[in-house]
């Protein structure tokens, strides 16, 4: 099942820059998931940032709930989809930054967790930092088979800078039996926003379905990349569109574009809808708990992003994400906005709707 997504194997890059470079071209754009190895993390250390994020989630509501999320740095906890109707209290997040001197909202809550978890920077410091290192690798060959500079995508991503945006943590499946009410998705249908996403799947866990990003464009806007506009955007139906699972592949990576990816390589690579599908009694999902531990790979928020063909009008990372926090949560987002907290250069040219709310849209939910 997991044949029609490529495995790159990222090993070397530096001695095998060409070949990596054209695989993982070609993945992102013809389907925009693949799995990647010759990562370098083991699997004992992946076990082990598991069991942080197990003992995360131990925590009771009351106490996770002093880590509520910050939209802008897309970092804390996000119980709320708990209590979302369509979710029906299926899946909570909990998402640590890059800890650095200069990124205080980071450490401070690296601070707090130490409390309940007192080798948190096992994950915050030591497994953030790798992923960023492959996040690296990839960015610098998706940009050489794109003909450009190798560190064309990885402007801002630097840990050091005080509004690097991205981080990593978990996200916490409910068991079948502790949902009150029968649905189909874990997570429904949507694309990332950033620039892409890894993501460790655990074996026995399955869900994960994704529709080729190319099969997606051309059912959606006959076969062109197209720019979400957040005042007009809608989900095509599920039933317009065919979803592979993507199943966990022992020792691998699952990556997916995001859309800001999509944006910066001029459509080229495509950020691709996916959806987690929910155990049902014969659907063969198992009925126990899942977990997967994810990272968001995003630059700085006042990192310009623009294609080298400048498809599309340049604009700052940061604003991306507050679009679409606009979108999806409108009123966390106006608080945001009146309160400061969108404080980096994006502010001068967030859009108007940013204060306004939000319509509801039937199928969608904010994942990331
Ligand atoms: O947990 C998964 O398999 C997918 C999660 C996902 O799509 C996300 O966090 O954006
Ligand atoms: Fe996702």
């Amino acid at each position: 099942m997991s044949d029609i997504f490529p495995k790159v194997n990222i090993s070397n890059f530096d001695e095998r820059k060409e070949e990596v470079s054209a695989e993982l071209a070609k993945a992102a754009k013809s389907i925009g998931f693949f799995y990647i190895t010759g990562h370098g993390i083991s699997d004992e250390r992946i076990a082990r940032a598991f069991d942080i994020g197990n003992r995360w989630f131990t925590l009771n509501e009351e106490q996770k709930d002093q880590y509520k999320l910050d939209l802008i740095e897309y970092v804390g906890w996000k119980g709320e989809a708990t209590k979302r109707k369509h979710d029906r209290g299926i899946i909570e997040q909990q998402i640590f930054g890059h800890v650095a001197e200069n990124n205080p909202y980071a450490r401070q809550l690296e601070q707090q967790a130490k409390e309940f978890i007192p080798n948190i920077e096992e994950f915050t410091h030591d497994f953030l930092d790798d992923l960023l290192r492959i996040s690296t690798v990839v960015l610098r060959g998706l940009a050489l088979a794109l003909g450009q500079p190798e560190d064309f995508f990885v402007k801002g991503l630097d840990r050091n800078l005080p509004d690097i945006g991205g981080g990593g943590g978990w996200n916490n499946y409910w068991p079948y039996e502790s949902t009150k009410e029968e649905t189909k998705w874990r997570i429904p249908a949507h694309a990332d926003a950033e620039l892409f996403t890894l993501l460790f799947q655990q074996e026995g866990q399955p869900g994960l379905e994704v529709t080729p990003g190319k099969d997606f464009f051309d059912v959606a806007n006959k076969g062109q990349p197209f720019l979400k506009n957040w005042d007009a955007f809608t989900y095509p139906p599920d039933d317009a569109l065919t979803f592979h699972p993507m199943p966990p592949v022992k020792g691998a990576i699952t990556v997916n574009i995001g859309d800001l990816l999509m944006r910066w390589s001029d459509g080229e690579y495509l950020s691709t809808y996916h959806r987690v599908r929910a155990p049902t009694k014969d659907n063969g999902i198992p009925t126990g708990g899942r977990q997967t531990l994810v990272y968001f790979a995003n630059p700085a928020r006042s990192t310009v992003i623009q294609g080298p063909k400048k498809r599309w009008p340049a604009i700052l990372s940061g604003e991306e994400t507050a679009n679409m926090a606009a979108k999806h949560y409108s009123k966390v987002a106006q608080r945001y906005y009146e309160t400061g907290r969108l404080d980096s250069p994006a502010e001068a040219t967030i859009p108007k709707n940013i204060i306004e709310p939000a319509q509801p849209q039937p199928q969608a939910v904010a994942v990331n």
